[in-house]
């Protein structure tokens, strides 16, 4: 990584899609590419694509954040979120469960290219439990278990969560409650994305 942007918000269009653990980020974002043609890039994949790679010298690493709930040294996930970007033929990218703290943020706007819209979705760690424990049923995450997402949970409020507020005061974050439907939910954050950007 050098110290300036290598990428301009000229040329590209990044968009954050925050919100906590099992808040419905992958689902919404899967709704924005159909519609809008973004390339949606989830963090979390790209690090459990990374920790399954082999010879991948960050395997063992990745593994332990994702189970106890921590998270993964920035380096790792910038590099590999910006290699995607550099290697992709498109300009519009979602960028989903990243940045995940504050330095992550400042770095990640500092070296690889400013953002253009946050959203955050807003939602109760109750329903977001309900839709972890369900989604582990089948998922084979590591991580959707009680005792994990517990902890994911923490991480979330006190460190993810202060990027949200830290994007605030740039006007850029677009609040989102997600409590209802998929199709409820998106049609609260479609029209932030029909505003600003072309439906395909
Ligand atoms: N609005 C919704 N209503 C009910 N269930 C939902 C809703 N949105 C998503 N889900 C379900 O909740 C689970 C979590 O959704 P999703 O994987 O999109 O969340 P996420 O924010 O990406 O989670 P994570 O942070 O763990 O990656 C999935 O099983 C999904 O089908
Ligand atoms: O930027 C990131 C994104 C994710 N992680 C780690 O992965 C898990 C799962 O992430 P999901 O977004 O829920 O798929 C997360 O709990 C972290 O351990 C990360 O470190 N950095
Ligand atoms: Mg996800």
């Amino acid at each position: 990584m050098t110290s300036e942007a290598k990428l301009s918000k000229d040329d590209m269009t990044v968009c954050f899609i925050l919100g906590g653990p099992g808040s419905g980020k992958g689902t919404q974002c899967a709704k924005l590419v159909q519609d809008f043609g973004f390339v949606h890039m989830s963090a979390g994949d790209l690090l459990r694509e990374e920790q399954q790679r082999p010879g991948s010298e960050y395997g063992e690493l990745i593994q332990n954040c994702i189970k106890e709930g921590k998270i993964v040294p920035m380096e790792v996930t910038i590099t590999l979120l910006e290699k995607k970007i550099i290697e992709s033929d498109s300009n519009r990218f979602l960028i989903d469960g990243f940045p995940r703290q504050l330095d992550q943020a400042l770095a990640f706007e500092k070296e690889v290219v400013e953002s253009t819209l946050i959203i955050y979705l807003e939602c109760s760690e109750e329903v977001m439990l309900k839709r972890l424990l369900k989604r582990g049923e089948t998922s084979g995450r590591i991580d959707d278990n009680k005792e994990t997402i517990l902890k994911r949970f923490k991480t979330f409020l006190e460190l993810s969560y202060p990027v949200v507020e830290h994007f605030r005061k740039s006007g850029k974050v677009h609040t989102v409650p997600c409590e209802d439907s998929v199709e409820e939910v998106y049609a609260r954050v479609k029209p932030i994305f029909a505003e600003l950007f072309k439906q395909k």
